[in-house]
């Protein structure tokens, strides 16, 4: 399920043709499964990226090719079942549990795996969940978590995940963290992941994309970026994060 993923001189900016540029000029490419946290401050753009990357908002320049074919070259649908993406605050359809887990699969015309969906609930800890009960009335993290697997069931190559662990307790996170490093080491899935833990960025990720001044200022492995980041930005953005430095002090 390796895909390949080429990002080149995307840009996005608010109220063209005179607005401010949210970010531009980034340039990335993914030639493997990897693990990847964009990290940055509130308003960098992260979560605009992640929307572009999903085709749910258009950039306003720049190129982007998936396995070798320019993003026009794709329907739409093909591309989000390619590169599917799960929201902070996920919608739920109206309806059941169950309908919910099979809407994805339904809409793209894939048969509903109803064992893996069993297993992955279990696995992150929404074994207890009455799959008849309306999927609105719901917890955050239920429904957090419901919609991850509602994706997962698409089998995405590329998995574009916004703060999908926000709403979700210690238990479950690191349920949901075991979930996805598991998928990503059996199934070869590709993980782009927008957080503010970055407890959860060290340990989960293989390499990081670091926004700042509208660029993607660092594109390094984990370890590089939060043992000795390059830019006086990063540097400021790790230290104002004692979080990573009293686990790092830990490890060490
Ligand atoms: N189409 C748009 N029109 C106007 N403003 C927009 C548009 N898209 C994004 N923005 C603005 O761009 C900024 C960055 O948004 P975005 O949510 O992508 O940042 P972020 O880095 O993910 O932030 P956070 O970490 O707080 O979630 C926000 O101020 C947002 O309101």
């Amino acid at each position: 399920m390796t895909s390949t993923l080429l990002l080149e001189g995307l840009g996005k900016q608010i109220q063209p043709p005179d607005g401010p540029w949210l970010f531009r000029d980034l340039q990335a490419t993914i030639t493997e499964p990897t693990i990847i946290s964009i990290l940055g401050k509130s308003g960098q753009g992260k979560s605009t990226l992640l929307r572009i990357l999903g085709r749910l908002t258009l950039p306003s320049c720049g190129i982007m090719v998936l396995d070798n074919k320019d993003c026009s070259q794709w329907t739409p649908e093909a591309w989000r079942m390619t590169v599917s993406y799960v929201a902070q605050q996920p919608m739920m359809l109206p309806g059941s549990v169950t309908e919910n887990l099979q809407a994805a699969s339904n809409l793209h015309q894939r048969i509903f795996d109803v064992k893996q969906a069993r297993q992955w609930m279990e696995q992150i800890g929404l074994d207890h969940l009455d799959w008849e009960k309306p999927a609105q009335q719901l917890s955050g993290g239920e429904k957090q978590r419901l919609a991850l697997i509602r994706t997962l069931l698409l089998r995405p190559a590329i998995l574009l995940l916004d703060e999908v662990t926000s709403s979700l307790d210690a238990v479950s996170k690191q349920a949901t963290e075991g979930l996805l490093r598991d998928l990503h080491g059996r199934m070869g899935t590709t993980i782009l992941w927008v957080t503010h833990d970055q407890e959860e960025a060290r340990t989960t990720s293989q390499r990081v994309w670091f926004m700042a001044n509208g660029q993607l200022l660092e594109d390094t492995d984990s370890q590089t970026f939060f043992d000795s980041p390059e830019s006086d930005e990063a540097k400021m953005f790790l230290s104002t994060h004692p979080v990573v430095a009293e686990a790092a002090e830990r490890v060490r």
